[in-house]
Formats: C-alpha cells, sequence, structure tokens
C-alpha cells in the first residue's frame, strides 16, 4: 500500500491522502487530479513529513486518478511557497495556486480553434456587424472572447461567421515563440554603463544568488544595462523573469525589448486571454520561454530554467498585493532569487529605504549610476511656496506655473502636471444645505468624474449619476466641486492656453494596451503639448522634447493612511521630476506646495537625496519602524458592525504581552467601512528580534470566530486604511 500527500488548491480543504498503486512512483510535484465526493480536484503532490494532515487509515484511501502531464514543480519552488506562506501567514493552497497559470494549461498541448475576419467586405451591415467589424480588426481569438472584445452576442459573430465574414483558424497551442536575440540591436554603452552591466553579465555566468540594487539617476539608462544581463542568461539558454509594476507599463518596455532584440518578450498578467495564458504558461514550465515580462502574478510560476530575475522601478508600492494573499512581490523575489541560486537586480531611481539599509549592510551589492545618459543634466527643482504664489480664484496653478506652462507652449516643447488624484473633484456637496456625497459602502467621499459624468467611489466601485438636485434638501443647481482632481487641471490648462493638445493620464483613461500605445506613439510624435496625469506618468516614460514638470499639490501624499508617507512623496516627486529634459534641452521641475519647509520638499529642492535618506532613516529609528522594527496589522472585518468590534475585541484581549512586541487597538480602521464590511484594526509594533509570525500564529489560532468575520493579517503593510 503506497500513499501520497497532496496539497489541494482550496484553502478549506487543505492536505488528503491519496493511494498510488503499488510500485508506482509519482514525483514530488507532481500536480495532479484526485476524486472528492462526486468531484476531481486538483493538487500537488508534497513530502508528507512538511505537511500535516489528518491521518486518514490506508483503507479508507481513495485512488489518485491522473497525474497531468507537466513538468512536477520543482523543489526550490516548493521550498518558495512555504516560506511566503509562513512569511505572511497566509494558507499554503492559496500560495501554491499563485503558481498555476491556468487549469486548460495543465491537460497537455492539442489545437484550439480561434477566430478572426477574413477581409470580406458585405454590401449592407446590421450595426451590431458593423461594430464587430470595426472593433475586431488584427484580432484573433475564441468567439467568447471576441464577442466580449467587440461588445456583441456570441450569437452575432457566429452569424459572420456563416456569412463568411469571419474565419475559424486552428491554432497549435505548443507553438514556440519567435527566438529573441541577444545581439539584435546592441547599444554602445557609457564607461559607467559599461562596467556596471560587466558585473551583471558574471553574475549570469557565475549562477549563483547574487542580489544587486542598481540605483541610478532617471535617465541614466538602468534598462540598457540589465538588458546586457539578459542577452547573456539567453546566450545561455537560461530563462529571464522581468518584473514591473504596473501593465501601464508594458506597452512601452515591450517596444524597448524589441527595439533591443528583435522580438517582443512574453507577457504574463492577469488580464491576459485564456488562450494566452495557456500558452505562454506551457512555454514557461517547458523552458521555451525566454523573457517573461510581468507584473507581481508572474513571480510563483514553475519556470523551468531561471537564469535571473530584474525587479525594475522596484521601490513601487504596487509591487505590495494588498488582497488575497498579502505580500510583497520585490521581497519574495529576492527570496525565489536565493531558493533557486540565481542573480536579481532591483533597479530603481529612488530605492526604498529597507532596500538602501540593505545595500549599506552589504547584504545587497550596489551598483550606482551616479549620471545621465548621453550628458542631460538632472532637472533644475524649484519650489512654489503657494501661500505667497497664490493661484486665481478657483484655480489651482501658481501664476510662475501658468508662465512656464505659456513659455514651453511658445517654444514648442512639451509640459507634464502631475497630481495623483483621479477624476474632478475629491468632495462634492450642496452649496445650500452642506450634504455631502459619499459611498454607501465605504468611509469614502464620492469622487466627481466630469467626462463621465458620474460620482464614484474609488475603493469599492460604487458609481451613480451626478443628480440635477440635491438629495437632501433638493435645491437645484447647487452642487460644489471641492479641490481638483486631474480632470479640473485638464479644464483649468483648456482655459488659460485654449490652443494647447492636452492629454489626460489616469487609469480611467488609459485602461488598456492601445490607449497606452497611442498616447505614448502621441506624445513621442510631438502631438500633445500638455499631459496631465497621474502616478501613471511619473515613471519609466522618456520624451525627450518634455522640459517642464508641475507637481500640483505636493503636499497631498503626506496626508492619509499611507506608512511610508515621507519616502513616497520623496520617489513620485523625484521620479515625475525626472521626466524632465532627457533628451539635450535642459529640464525644469515646479513643485508647488503649502510646507516648503518640510523635509521631503526641501530634500528634492536641494536635489540632496543623502539628506533625505538620512533624516528618514533617524525619523524610522525613533519609531521602531521598519528597517529598524517591524510591523504588523490584523484587520477584522464583517458585514455586522458589533460582530465584527466583538471579535477584534476578543483578539485585543487575548494579546500577548511580550517585551519586544506592542499592539496597538482594535481601533476602527480609517476605511471603517470597505465594500459593505465594518473593519476593526489592530497594528503590532515589534523589535527586529521579535518571533512576529509565531506569535501570531499562536495569538490567532485558537481563536474561534463567527463565519461572517474575516481576519486578516498583514506583514510589513504599506498602506494602513
Ligand atoms: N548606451 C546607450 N545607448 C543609447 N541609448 C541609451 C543608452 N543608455 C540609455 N539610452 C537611452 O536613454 C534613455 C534613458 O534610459 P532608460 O530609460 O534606460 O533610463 P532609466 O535609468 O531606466 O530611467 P528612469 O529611471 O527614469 O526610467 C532611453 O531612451 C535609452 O534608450
Ligand atoms: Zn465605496
Amino acid at each position: 500500500m503506497q500513499r501520497v500527500r497532496l496539497l489541494v488548491f482550496n484553502a478549506a480543504l487543505g492536505v488528503l491522502d491519496y493511494r498510488v498503486p503499488q510500485g508506482v512512483t509519482i514525483p514530488f510535484g507532481s500536480i495532479v487530479a484526485a476524486p472528492l465526493g462526486p468531484r476531481q480536484i486538483l493538487g500537488i503532490v508534497w513530502e508528507a513529513e512538511r505537511l500535516s494532515a489528518q491521518e486518514v487509515p490506508d483503507a479508507k484511501l481513495r485512488p489518485l486518478l491522473e497525474v497531468m502531464p507537466v513538468p512536477p514543480m520543482s523543489e526550490r519552488l516548493r521550498r518558495l511557497i512555504e516560506w511566503t506562506a509562513d512569511y505572511y501567514c497566509a494558507p499554503l493552497s492559496a500560495v501554491a495556486r499563485m503558481a498555476l497559470g491556468s487549469t486548460a494549461a495543465l491537460r497537455g498541448g492539442g489545437t484550439s480553434t480561434e477566430y478572426r475576419l477574413t477581409g470580406a467586405e458585405p454590401a449592407r451591415l446590421t450595426p451590431q456587424r458593423a461594430a464587430a467589424l470595426d472593433a475586431l480588426q488584427g484580432e484573433q481569438a475564441s468567439i467568447r472572447e471576441l464577442a466580449e472584445l467587440a461588445g456583441v452576442s456570441e450569437g452575432v459573430l457566429r452569424g459572420m461567421v456563416g456569412a463568411g465574414l469571419l474565419e475559424a483558424v486552428t491554432v497549435d497551442l505548443d507553438r514556440p515563440y519567435p527566438p529573441a536575440a541577444p545581439d539584435f540591436a546592441q547599444p554602445v554603452l557609457s564607461d559607467l554603463q559599461r562596467s556596471a552591466a560587466d558585473v551583471f553579465v558574471h553574475a549570469v555566468q557565475d549562477a549563483r544568488f547574487a542580489p544587486f540594487l542598481l540605483d541610478g539617476v532617471t535617465g541614466s539608462g538602468k534598462t540598457e544595462c540589465y538588458f546586457e544581463a539578459v542577452a547573456e542568461a539567453l546566450r545561455l539558454d537560461r530563462q529571464v523573469l522581468i518584473l514591473l509594476p504596473e501593465i501601464a507599463l508594458t506597452e512601452n518596455f515591450l517596444r524597448r525589448f524589441e527595439h533591443r532584440f528583435g522580438v517582443t518578450p512574453i507577457l504574463w498578467h492577469s488580464s491576459l486571454k485564456s488562450s494566452e495564458r495557456r500558452r505562454a504558461w506551457r512555454a514557461i514550465v517547458q523552458g521555451n520561454a525566454q523573457v517573461i515580462v510581468g507584473a507581481r502574478s508572474a513571480l510563483f510560476l514553475p519556470y523551468a530554467n531561471l537564469g535571473l530575475i530584474v525587479v525594475d522601478e522596484a521601490h513601487e508600492i504596487s509591487f505590495k498585493q494588498d488582497d488575497g494573499v498579502r505580500y510583497n512581490a520585490r521581497d519574495v523575489a529576492v527570496m525565489r532569487a536565493k531558493f533557486e541560486g540565481l542573480p536579481i537586480i532591483l533597479a530603481s531611481a529612488t530605492p526604498a529605504l529597507e532596500t538602501m539599509q540593505l545595500a549599506e549592510a552589504g547584504v545587497y551589492r550596489k551598483i550606482d549610476l551616479p549620471s545621465r545618459f548621453g550628458g542631460a543634466q538632472l532637472p533644475d527643482i524649484q519650489v512654489l511656496d503657494l501661500r505667497e504664489q497664490a493661484p486665481e480664484r478657483g484655480r489651482w496653478l501658481a501664476p510662475p506655473l501658468v508662465e512656464a506652462l505659456r513659455d514651453r507652449l511658445a517654444k514648442g516643447e512639451q509640459s507634464l502636471l502631475f497630481l495623483n488624484r483621479r477624476g474632478y473633484a475629491p468632495l462634492t456637496l450642496c452649496r445650500n444645505c452642506g450634504y455631502r456625497f459619499q459611498c454607501p459602502n465605504c468611509t469614502a467621499w464620492l469622487v466627481e468624474h466630469r467626462f463621465s459624468r458620474r460620482l464614484a467611489c474609488h475603493h469599492c466601485g460604487h458609481e451613480a449619476p451626478v443628480p440635477d438636485a440635491c438629495p437632501e434638501c433638493g435645491t437645484g443647481d447647487c452642487l460644489v466641486a471641492c479641490g481638483p482632481g486631474v480632470e479640473r487641471i485638464a479644464d483649468e490648462v483648456a482655459e488659460i492656453l485654449p490652443e494647447a493638445r492636452t492629454a489626460l493620464v489616469t487609469s480611467d483613461t488609459m485602461n488598456n494596451p492601445q490607449a497606452i500605445g497611442e498616447f505614448v506613439a502621441m506624445a513621442e510624435s510631438k502631438a500633445i503639448d500638455v499631459i496631465i496625469g497621474t502616478q501613471l506618468v511619473t515613471k519609466g516614460y522618456h520624451f525627450p522634447d518634455l522640459t517642464l514638470v508641475g507637481v500640483v499639490d505636493a503636499d497631498l501624499g503626506l496626508e492619509g493612511g499611507d506608512l511610508r508617507a515621507g519616502e513616497r512623496t520623496y520617489q513620485q516627486i523625484a521620479q515625475v521630476a525626472g521626466r524632465a529634459g532627457r533628451g539635450e534641452k535642459p529640464g525644469e521641475v515646479l513643485i508647488q506646495t503649502r510646507h516648503p519647509e518640510a523635509s521631503v520638499i526641501a530634500a528634492l529642492a536641494n536635489g540632496d537625496r543623502d539628506a533625505f535618506y538620512a533624516a528618514e532613516t533617524e525619523a524610522r529609528r525613533d519609531a521602531g519602524a521598519p528597517p529598524f522594527g517591524r510591523w504588523a496589522a490584523i484587520i477584522v472585518s464583517s458585514e455586522d458592525q458589533a460582530e465584527a468590534l466583538s471579535a477584534a475585541r476578543a483578539i485585543g484581549g487575548t494579546a500577548p504581552d511580550l517585551p519586544d512586541m506592542l499592539v496597538l487597538g482594535p481601533a476602527p480602521a480609517p476605511l471603517a467601512l470597505l465594500r459593505g464590511r465594518h473593519r476593526f484594526r489592530l497594528l503590532i509594533n515589534a523589535r527586529r528580534s521579535a518571533e512576529l509570525q509565531k506569535t501570531l500564529r499562536s495569538w490567532l489560532d485558537p481563536l474561534d470566530f463567527p463565519k461572517g468575520v474575516r481576519v486578516n493579517i498583514d506583514i510589513d503593510p504599506y498602506s494602513f486604511v
């Protein structure tokens, strides 16, 4: 009698044992199908001694059904999955699931049928067919995906197949990707770039754990440097994973990659079509996918032969996942490199303090690129004190910034205005009775979006049309917008510079690759004079004729529930400032603020990065904040406020009394209501010596809560809302 232990992809089931025939060995890491009641489930064969399960007698075991025709998950990846679950206090199965691409991909290769336009042009068309013809140019996908893309029913498309407007194509799921050529277009590197690149190239050859911080100013050519390491991995036939913080950045990145290596890399993100996902995953596990570019979800994939990891814009907080498994992809990437024995490059112009600290301690090797490529200078940064240089009434841009915008427009140069706030106005109220529009599901004001004429909650997605009259007092035409969002700034620019061509860049307008691609093409061809955007435009872009950057409200980021508010503000402004003057013409940055004396603003104005890091380091040391101490949050939520409160109190009441751990709360979370759930929060501040995770587990595991209560642990939290 032989048995295997399975980690099942379902947190409620966890670990189950099954029977295998005598003499058959199934390697650890194999992905298998097994029966559960009348259903079939998937699991990974795991070392039994590493997973505790309920002991089931041999006689009761059911047999495994099938080993999926994919390579077993490597031991290194299994150890990484265990480490992640352990460190972030997350269910093992939830972490393991992130390694899985799609269930379909496990079923082996084969073919699938996709459809595309035939090019036939019928004389008469129904409006729906016309819309489909328009939307599906250049597309090829399943009927379902095309229907979604075109916004028509599947029936309409099937009719079009019958009418010869769409044709079926058979695609091989395992068709290879065109190979990237390491020497396709090798740039001539500057001496500084060359020596940095050489270090990385050697590290790839060495194939050992080697973490690097590539600390280069904006426009120094960090990408070109790490591309040399990518080229070396390609020559050695090893895979490369490049993590980017946001999908919005990939469009630009794909083109740069193609320019350098002749083909686009393989994309991995949550909105891939299912056929693309299946093909990519299969190529990744078989080692046929060479370079994979993705958001954090690409981190746990079962690469067959990984040789290098790059985390670009490594300081970005979007590497921290705030739902499901609350992990930081930057930190787990370093662990993956460690388990796999690989070099990893964290690239940033504004590294996180934690990363800097590790570099200073010698854990990471720091490689510097202190100047811009091609002799470009870093921009000149000026502070505009809004208390002295007040904008006109009802306006948000101070006179010197308006002047500077006029000047650039006259010279045919580009400007960028940065305000990290979507929509038209963050708060709408009634002039007559003071009524404020609030989200019914969240502790948040509704944000007016004037282009879509709606009030929206940025937390839960609740939306309502802007009413004609106040819902409270019934007065008509009485709503006032308070404060600016980017849409309002765009309006202001249109008023003061009516002839300027503007582009609004937010996640509302740039929500698909085409829109982003069009924006970049227009900006590059100088069809845009003024870009107005949120944090989406602060990083990655390179527009040589952009010479002015205006920061509309530098104080905004210092408010709110960001634990690293000072650092965030510094990074965002330094990054957006870094978009100015990247070509031949020098750049200028104007920062509007009411607190020019704040240490962050002063450091930015003086271009004194070291002063900022030094001040921030001291502040964190005093507060016992990371990297000197550790934080964790426990968030308790329920649709029933009393139930949530009593669960939070039960947790607070059993808090361990330890010398190296301070427990604060429970208190209502700043977002006391989120998506209809009432939330209470406990904060833990621990010394580095504390056994934080172990303590949390032995504290929370014995507690029982009603079904409607959710208790989430957030280790190393970023947001305290
Ligand atoms: N050796 C080189 N030869 C030719 N062009 C280069 C070279 N190095 C950098 N460049 C160009 O200079 C520009 C800036 O480089 P890159 O975008 O890599 O900088 P970066 O350090 O990533 O900046 P940021 O942090 O601001 O995104 C790019 O257009 C890049 O193609
Ligand atoms: Zn809401």
